[in-house]
């Protein structure tokens, strides 16, 4: 329980106290300084609330620090409720749609394949490179942009604009801020208001992060009029808008929060799936086995084997329910009063969806910290159809990328299980390193670096050998 307590700390530090006094509760209401937050703990309720009664419980809460940094008014995911992100979230439905994502599939899997050669090197790398696949996925989406297998720059000075702003948009910080934001006015060397040291300069860093991926579909678009992206199909379809320059301005949030919101999210799903490998090796075996049923060894999966894999997908499943990356989602807010069987939520309260709570629910998952994915599977291994959404969120600001992260990490679950085996490291007297998970803390939340081994299943797969696997897949 205590590491499970730390895990949904997550940032929302101040509200532990109150989460652990009362998490029994399906709905719970607390303060924080000033500011009525009221946590949703069971998926039925988050349903009603999020989804039902979505017109009143789709904005996002002001944050203070995110208008500081100049955030709101670009990233579609923080942004209030509006006209602006109704144009947003347009641009997302035509390029991450379902039938849109399925465009995407080929440019997934030829990167999945980087990966595999990635991991077949250097498999003591194997976070690094994850990490590059993420990124690389979403910035091909996006812009078009073929980011180098490390160091990229353009990727470097995406992550370093987001991890700045991540540091200083802390709830605790942003909820004292909000409730006294006469504190903003004194100076950076007051304790706690060093982000505002942070803040100095940032707009012009976020503007370069806007701007130098953006230019570089535009010339792109200028030498070959045909490419397509997110970005290249957007330009293409506002072109003759009467208000393109501000639809243009809008569109370079859109793109620009789209790596912020994938690449973080998709990554660390696939680390919490190598962890539980390495922890559960029954399962990989499980897993592993089935794969062999109906992939021949000489070929690597592909999305039609998809269907014939139950195994595979309550393993992806159980991934996301295992360990939420997102625990407590992201902060919705309350337009006007409300009231919900009896209980009064206040305009303006801070509304937590709190995906960590829903995925220990005990009447649905019994020994919910333990990964078993037979859990969505019935008897006779027929899939149930508990998909676990509420990884993604709810309502009208669900996840906008679930089409495009579920191929990714499924793409990526079936060709690392088909490819390799993930055990135990062993120290240098050939005794094994136990690993004792342990989770960092953020908006998202991710395992601490783990020891483990990694080598091919089949004995003799070398470099050349995977490449030609990887020329002959269809
Ligand atoms: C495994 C991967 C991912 C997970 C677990 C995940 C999870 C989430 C969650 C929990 C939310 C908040 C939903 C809410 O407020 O109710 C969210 C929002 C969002 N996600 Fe994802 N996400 C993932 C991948 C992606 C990808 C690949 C994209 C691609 C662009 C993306 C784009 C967004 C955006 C733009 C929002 C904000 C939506 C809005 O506020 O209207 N996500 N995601």
């Amino acid at each position: 329980m205590g590491q499970d307590l730390r895990y949904i700390r997550s940032s929302y530090v101040v509200l532990l106290p109150h989460l652990t006094a009362d998490s029994e509760g399906d709905i719970i209401h607390c303060c924080l300084f000033r500011q009525h937050v009221v946590v949703i703990n069971s998926e039925k309720i988050a349903r009603d609330l999020l989804e039902k009664r979505s017109y009143n419980y789709s904005d996002r809460p002001i944050i203070v620090t995110n208008e500081l940094f100049g955030w709101s008014s670009l990233n579609a995911a923080l942004m209030r409720y509006g006209n602006t992100w109704r144009q947003h979230r347009r641009f997302y439905h035509q390029s991450l749609r379902s039938s849109a994502a399925l465009s995407y599939r080929p440019l997934q899997m030829r990167k999945i394949h980087e990966l595999l050669v990635d991991m077949l090197e250097t498999p003591e790398d194997f976070v690094r490179h994850i990490e590059a696949l993420a990124a690389s996925i979403i910035m091909s989406i996006t812009y078009g942009y073929e980011t180098e297998r490390h160091g990229d720059p353009l990727v470097s000075l995406v992550e370093t604009v987001n991890d700045k702003a991540l540091k200083a948009f802390t709830p605790e910080a942003s909820a004292i801020l909000t409730s006294w934001p006469f504190l903003l006015y004194l100076p950076s060397w007051f304790p706690g208001l060093s982000f505002k040291r942070l803040a100095r300069g940032y707009p012009d860093m976020l503007n370069e992060m806007v701007e130098k991926p953006f230019q570089y579909t535009k010339s792109q678009m200028a030498s070959n009029p045909a490419i397509s992206s997110m970005v290249s199909d957007i330009l293409n379809g506002i072109k003759d808008a009467p208000n393109y320059d501000e639809l243009e301005k809008i569109m370079k949030g859109t793109a620009a929060t789209s790596f912020s919101a994938a690449s973080e999210t998709t990554a660390t799903t696939l680390i919490d799936f190598i962890l539980a490998m390495v922890l559960y090796p029954k399962v990989q075996e499980r897993a592993q086995a089935e794969i062999d049923s109906v992939v021949d060894k000489h070929r690597l999966p592909n999305f039609e084997d998809r269907n014939s894999l139950p195994y595979v997908e309550a393993v992806l499943r159980e991934t996301h329910r295992w360990r939420p990356v997102v625990p407590l989602g992201l902060a919705h807010a309350a337009v006007n009063d409300d009231i919900y069987e009896g209980y009064h939520i206040p305009g303006g309260a801070v509304v937590i969806a709190n995906a960590w709570t829903m995925s220990r629910n005990e009447a649905k998952y019994s020994n919910p910290s333990d990964f078993i994915p037979e859990r969505f599977l019935s008897a006779d291994d027929k899939l149930n159809d508990d998909t676990v959404p509420y990884a993604f969120g709810f309502g009208r600001r669900v996840c906008v990328g679930k089409h495009v992260a579920d191929a990714s990490v499924w793409a990526g679950i079936v060709s690392l299980l088909a490819v390799f085996k993930f055990t135990k490291a062993k120290d240098s007297q050939g005794r094994e390193i136990n690993v004792e998970p342990q989770w960092t803390y953020g908006l998202t939340v991710r395992p601490a670096p783990f020891a483990c081994h990694i080598e091919p299943r089949s004995t003799g797969l070398d470099s050349g050998k995977l490449h030609q696997m990887i020329n002959q897949f269809t």
